[in-house]
């Protein structure tokens, strides 16, 4: 943690930048303090900061509307509200008045600025309070933090940076051992006005005080957790890169690909010093650098929508560098044929390009057409490979221009994500890894382990299946890149860790990672928000997740929406029944369903369907126990609880508010025998044989059969939902089934009189870890580019 630095001698300087969507509230300035705070003490810290949320678009309108007073003390009202609430929420009352006094002060001052038409004095308003406010908030952590607004020091020369000038500036300013909270955005001219930065003006900013003060690095804190090969929305098998040269990042930048622009880079061009772009939403990651030296060249594909052509004479004194510094806006130089330069840039400053060549005596030829461009950026092989030419080809390509170092297509309309997936694939060739963390050792995840081993092997040219960890109650491995014959051995040989042990193992691994929870603990399964921040997906074979109270079950799911992570619960209803799969896609296809009921427990299926009265039932429950169908504890199957929780799994499945004791429970145990130890129920077990001793012999009377059955029924409104021993007659559809078989009978307005039924084994060490794998499968076919997001997360 972040200690007063009271040392003279810091080691290096660093710069931090915020943008204003890390800004927006006071839990986000909240969370940016806590950033600051965990840095290394021994750093000398700057930190520039963009205005709090959507305040510099506010102060664009107020700027707007300044001929029209009305309009304008409205809107300056509504923002010294928004802003007060924001420092009275992030600062307690006797720290919050000074920086409140200095925010009326800077508004007051609005309506003469507008009226000497001092409208970036206007603008800085945002900048000043983010400053001020987290200055506020770092002081009152007992940390040593000084506002400087960037006017006192940035000046730039012809749109040019002074740098001399702003370092003998800046050297008055500096206070050893202070944080520096810098305004973003901001600067002064040569004639000492206030100007802007334009786009991304902050991250400009960020590498001038960069520049300036000689450090060592500079962190860009976005919402991106790296720079990826291709837009991650878009072709979900993007590969996040760590590392990224900076000659390359120059280059994606003049593509016009948003995570750095040309200007950011400009100033730490030809400097030491490293830039870093990390996600402040996930600060436990360790984002991407831009560093001068890396070994090798990643391979990007980038696009550039809506774009035009300039056609110049090659014999001219000015580079699209130079242009794309004055547009503010990329300009990329196509790879040149014959006498003349074509210059790409977006449609939307063509005019203000012609006007700036114009200026310079330069003649341009636009020929008005406009073009989606989509950029490959080589990696280690430049080959272009010709099946991304004919995945293209059908998508209206009227130009492809090629270098040694990319290929661009100029394409008449955008290309879908679908498009872009099977060309990143083509283009990026990859195998991915996927971390496999398994919990739980026991029946299913010995069996789910010695199928990894098969699947490792059957995948290994799509995928690289690493196992990352496995743990059970008693002893954790946590390694990466195990051996999986192995695991038996190196975790016999390991110790137990505890919940936070495990949380920072698996923030530390590299993602993509899934955690397989194959226990069957409530405990463990409590833990999920955390696995979830941790970076991982989830499979669960554990039941206690999804059927948590709601209000904790909401909390699982709104942190892997939070976190875009995926929590697959295949095997917690039917083992691997697609029960809730087929359940989604009719939901999502527009059917309703009004009913599912059947058989939901193989262990009891199995039990009444072996029970034949030639030797106790408990003895049979020992038979089901061996042959690995039963829960841990098999009274869980006997009491009923068992087939209670899968009700719950597919009642939460279609949308429907319940908790577990809704659901009526008739138990298949004698009162009494769900409580204690094993060992005080196998005393007792005789009170369940005479029990089902008698069942049998009634139900055999009637010309009957033993079935436990659930009913989830879901009409007009009311939803009814029990789980019940009852008798069925030999034609019934539950009647004729072979032990162990689960039953689904699904009605909807599709399928009303003549049901769904999804039949097959729902209990067994096979099928559920199958079951496991197929959640498995999910994840690497989005990972392999092969399927978009499944239903399940939507
Ligand atoms: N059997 C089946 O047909 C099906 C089972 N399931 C579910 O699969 C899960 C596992 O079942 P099964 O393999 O039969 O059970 P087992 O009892 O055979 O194994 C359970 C494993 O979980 C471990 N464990 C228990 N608590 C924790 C904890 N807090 N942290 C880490 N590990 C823990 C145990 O550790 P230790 O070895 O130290 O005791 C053991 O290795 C259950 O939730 C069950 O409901 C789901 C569908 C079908
Ligand atoms: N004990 C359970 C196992 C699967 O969930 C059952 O028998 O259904």
């Amino acid at each position: 943690m972040l200690k007063n630095a009271t040392q003279t001698q810091l080691n290096t300087t660093q710069v931090h930048k915020f943008g204003g969507s890390s800004l927006a509230s006071a839990a986000r300035f909240s969370a940016v303090a806590d950033i600051i705070q965990q840095q290394d003490p021994q750093h000398q810290l700057w930190v520039v900061v963009s205005a709090p949320g959507d305040t510099t678009d506010t102060l664009l309108h107020i700027i707007a509307c300044a001929d029209d007073t009305v309009s304008r003390d409205q809107a300056l009202t509504a923002l010294q509200k928004q802003l007060q609430q924001l420092i009275t929420a992030a600062l307690p009352a006797a720290d919050a008045t000074e920086v409140s006094v200095k925010l009326k002060h800077w508004l007051a001052e609005v309506p003469d600025a507008l009226t000497q038409k001092r409208f970036n004095d206007v603008l800085a308003i945002g900048e000043l309070v983010s400053t001020t406010l987290l200055s506020a908030i770092l002081r009152q952590r007992q940390l040593s933090a000084t506002a400087l607004d960037a006017r006192d020091f940035l000046r730039l020369k012809r749109h040019q940076p002074d740098l001399t000038q702003s370092t003998a500036l800046l050297s008055t300013l500096t206070l050893p051992g202070h944080i520096h909270v810098v305004t973003g955005y901001i600067a002064r001219d040569e004639k000492g006005r206030s100007i802007t930065l334009g786009r991304n003006g902050s991250d400009y900013s960020a590498t001038l005080v960069g520049a300036l003060v000689n450090a060592t690095e500079v962190t860009i804190w976005t919402d991106v957790k790296a720079i990826y090969s291709a837009d991650p929305r878009k072709v979900v098998a993007a590969i996040p890169y760590q590392q990224v040269s900076w000659h390359q990042a120059c280059q994606l930048a003049q593509l016009g690909n948003p995570v750095l622009h040309a200007r950011t880079l400009a100033p730490l061009s030809g400097t030491q010093t490293a830039l870093r772009v990390r996600s402040s939403y996930e600060p436990q990651l360790p984002g991407c650098r831009v560093v001068q030296q890396v070994a090798g060249r990643q391979s990007f594909i980038t696009e550039l929508n809506d774009v035009t052509l300039l056609t110049l004479h090659s014999d001219i004194a000015l580079s699209a560098e130079r242009l794309a510094l004055e547009l503010q806006q990329p300009v990329i130089s196509l790879p040149q044929q014959g006498d003349n330069l074509c210059w790409l840039l977006p449609t939307a400053c063509a005019e203000q390009a012609l006007a700036c060549l114009a200026d310079a005596d330069i003649h341009a030829v636009w020929d008005t057409q406009r073009y989606c461009a989509l950029a490959w950026l080589k990696g280690a092989d430049p080959v272009l490979p010709a099946q991304a030419d004919s995945v293209l080809q059908p998508h209206a390509v009227l130009h492809r221009y090629e270098n040694e170092q990319q290929v661009i297509w100029l394409l008449a309309r955008p290309l879908s994500s679908d498009v872009l997936q099977q060309v990143h694939q083509q283009l990026i060739p990859h195998t991915p890894s996927l971390r496999v963390v398994v919990a739980g050792t026991g029946n299913v995840g010995t069996e789910f382990l010695s199928m990894l081993m098969v699947q490792q092997k059957r995948l290994s040219t799509k995928v690289q299946l690493q196992l990352a960890g496995v743990l059970n109650s008693r002893q954790a491995l946590l390694a990466d890149n195990l051996d999986i014959s192995q695991w038996q051995l190196l975790l016999a040989q390991s110790d137990s860790c505890c919940p936070q042990q495990l949380s920072a193992y698996l923030t530390a691994l590299p993602e993509p990672k899934v955690l397989v929870d194959i226990t069957p603990s409530q405990a463990f399964a409590r833990l999920y928000p955390d696995f979830i921040a941790a970076g991982c997906d989830i499979i669960s074979a554990n039941k206690q997740g999804v059927t948590l109270p709601e209000t904790e079950y909401l909390q699982i799911k709104r942190a892997g929406q939070f976190h875009n992570k995926q929590w697959l619960t295949n095997t917690t209803c039917g083992a691997g029944i697609p029960v809730q799969r087929t359940l989604q896609e009719l939901i999502s296809a527009g059917d309703n369903i009004t009913e599912v009921s059947g058989i939901f427990s193989g262990t009891l299926s199995w039990l009444l369907c072996q029970f034949d009265g030639s030797k106790p039932f408990s003895d049979f429950v020992l038979d089901a126990r061996q042959a690995g169908l039963t829960e841990p504890d098999p009274r869980d199957d006997l009491s009923g609880k068992d087939v209670q929780r899968k009700l719950l799994v597919l009642a939460r499945e279609l949308g429907i508010s319940l908790e577990l004791d809704d659901i009526r429970l008739q138990p298949l145990l004698p009162v009494g025998l769900e409580n204690g130890s094993w060992q005080d129920f196998w005393a007792r077990r005789s009170l369940l044989d005479a029990e089902l001793a008698q069942l049998l012999t009634q139900a055999k009377a009637g010309g009957k059969v033993l079935r436990y059955v659930a009913c989830l029924s879901i009409r007009n409104g009311s939803v009814r939902a029990d789980v019940s021993l009852q008798q069925v007659s030999a034609g019934h559809a539950l009647a004729a089934i072979a032990p162990c078989d689960n039953v689904f009978v699904i009605r909807s307005d599709w399928y009303n009189d003549n049901p769904l039924v999804l039949k097959g084994p729902g209990a067994g060490k096979v099928v559920t870890a199958g079951g496991l794998h197929t959640d498995l499968a999910v994840l690497v076919n989005q990972l392999t580019g092969k399927t978009k997001l499944p239903a399940v997360l939507t």
